[in-house]
Order: C-alpha cells, then structure tokens, then sequence
C-alpha cells in the first residue's frame, strides 16, 4: 500500500464503522470473544456489504456522501487511494497552484475526483464518461458533496479516450490524467479471470458491461490512449492508467517503446491479494521522483 495511503498500518476496524453506522452491522458477521478481542468479518462477496462498507469508509475518514447503482462496480477505497496518492507524488506535492486533472471513465461513483478533490484543495478535475446512467449517478454524487464548483462530468460521445472538448479551449493544459479503463475484452476473458488465471480479485469485482468489457480489453484501451497521447502531446503533463492485469504491462511498455516515448513509470499497488499497476508517460521533462522511479531504473521481473 502506499505509504500516504491513510490505512497504511492502519487498516479500517469493521466492528467500531458499525458502531459508528448502525447501517453496516446486520452485514457483519463477528467473531471472536467480546470487547477488544471481536472481529467483524465482512462477507466481501456480497455486493450489498461491499457496498455499505463503501459508503461507511467513504462518510468516515473523507466526509464523502456516495449513492451508486447495486449493480454498478464498486470501488475499493484503498484501492483507489493508492492511484490517487501515486498521482500526488507524480505531481510533487505541488499544493501552491491550482493542478488540473482528467478522469477518464468515472463510473457511477466519481470516485477518483471526489477523493482527489477532497485531499487536495487545489485539484480541479474534469470527468468522463460513455455511459448515461454513470454520468447521472457521477453528477449527483458530485453534487451532493458541493464539489461540482471544482469537479466537471462529461459524456463522451465519441469512440476517443480524450474527447475533443478537453481541448476545446486552446490554452487549457492538464497536468495528469487518469483512467481505470475496462479490464475485459469479452465475456470468456471476465471467466478466465474468475478461474483465477489473471489478477482475480479478493473481492467481488461485478460491473455493468460498459464498466467490465471493452473492445480488445485493456491493453487496447490503454494503447489508443498511447496514440491519442501523441497528438495532444505536452497539453497533459502526465498521461497514466491503471492496469488491472499483469500481462497488459508487457504489452502496453513495448507499445510505448515502438512509439519511442521513453519517459515512462510503472508502480504497482497492492491490496491484499490483488494487484494492480499503474503505467504514466509524458512528453515534458516530467520525472518521477519520491516513490516511483524513472522507467530506465525500473526493474521488472514478471
Ligand atoms: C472499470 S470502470 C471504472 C470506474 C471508476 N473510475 C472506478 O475506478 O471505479 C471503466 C469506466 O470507463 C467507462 N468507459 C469506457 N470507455 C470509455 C471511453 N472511451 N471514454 C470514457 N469512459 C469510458 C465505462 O463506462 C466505465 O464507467
């Protein structure tokens, strides 16, 4: 986990959030004697849980208000924590202006603006999505928690990962943008990872198919990225993804390197028993600094 991540060493106690939220003790089993001793245990495969224990989480430690579609992903706080927090290092802590960031498929929960937006005052984020019912849930969780003077939702309406609009405004620059793109190519490749051949998940990972599947899986996402990345050039100063399974890393760097963009980083998180990576690339003298090396030191042994 990363080092800036709040529940680094410190991991969330389940029996005192359903003191706190009454709402989340019918969905704790626990275990153990009494007082100090008793264990919550959340069932991590039941999305109403996971659910509750998102919103829990989320009201806690962030003052974050969050409703989302049963049947939309979830997303792990930690977990997204750790992307955010590797962002904040990429950009060098740099709390004396305003950073401008963009989302790409926000999801229903919005979730990284609203984290991004309430740990750093001075992040302004723009958020997209493809799909109508996310972009209405992401605008009513944006509006809820009166961020939607610093966070913008955006329907993309077309087949690019960065829509003409970002760029409408011919002086606008950004300085990251992010993305948990759709890990699937189809329905068998979501069954494989089930059957544990690929980064399965220790908690339920259910999505819409807009949120799960997309043409070509990730490294196709990740790649058209890559080659939209070439047009607008030093307009983002860091261009970065997630990526949800480890064969897409190879893939994704070889394709930055056929494209000669040699200023890359790779981070991994770590999550209990999951693993996600995070790949960023830029056409500035960026470098990584703190946590995250330079990609010519990066030593990857798959
Ligand atoms: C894996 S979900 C990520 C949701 C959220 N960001 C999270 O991390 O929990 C991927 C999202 O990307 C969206 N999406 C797929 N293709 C897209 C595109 N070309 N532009 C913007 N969003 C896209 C999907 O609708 C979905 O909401």
């Amino acid at each position: 986990m990363h080092p800036n991540n709040p529940y680094f060493n410190n991991p969330p106690n389940f029996v005192a959030l359903a003191q706190l939220y009454p709402s989340l003790a019918p969905l704790l089993s626990l275990k153990g004697s009494s007082g100090a001793e008793t264990k919550g245990i959340i069932n991590f495969q039941d999305p109403s849980a996971l659910r509750e224990l998102t919103y829990c989480l989320l009201k806690k430690d962030f003052s974050i208000d969050l409703n989302i579609p049963l049947d939309s992903l979830c997303p792990p706080i930690p977990n997204r924590l750790n992307y955010v927090c590797w962002i904040e290092d990429l950009l060098d802590n740099e709390s004396t202006k305003e950073i401008h960031g963009i989302d790409i498929g926000t999801g229903a929960s919005c979730i990284y603006p609203l984290l991004g937006c309430s740990r750093n005052k001075n992040w302004r984020m723009v958020a997209t999505d493809i799909d109508d019912r996310s972009i209405s849930f992401a605008e009513s969780n944006v509006k809820r928690n009166h961020l939607d003077n610093v966070i913008k939702i955006i329907k993309n309406s077309s087949t690019d990962t960065f829509p003409a609009i970002l760029f409408k405004d011919r002086e606008q620059r950004y300085d990251f943008c992010m993305c948990n793109p759709p890990f699937y190519k189809d329905e068998q490749d979501i069954q494989d990872s089930l059957e544990g051949k690929e980064g399965q998940p220790s908690a339920i990972c259910k999505g819409t198919t807009n949120e799960m599947i997309t043409t070509g899986g990730e490294a196709q996402f990740v790649k058209q990225m890559v080659d939209e990345s070439i047009i607008h050039g030093q307009r983002i100063r860091w261009y970065t993804s997630m990526l949800g399974k480890r064969g897409t890393i190879d893939t994704v760097i070889a394709y930055l390197k056929e494209k000669k963009i040699l200023n890359y980083t790779l981070t991994t998180f770590r999550q209990g028993r999951t693993s996600r990576w995070a790949i960023a690339w830029s056409y500035g003298n960026a470098h990584a600094s703190r946590v995250c090396l330079p990609a010519i030191f990066y030593f990857y042994s798959p």
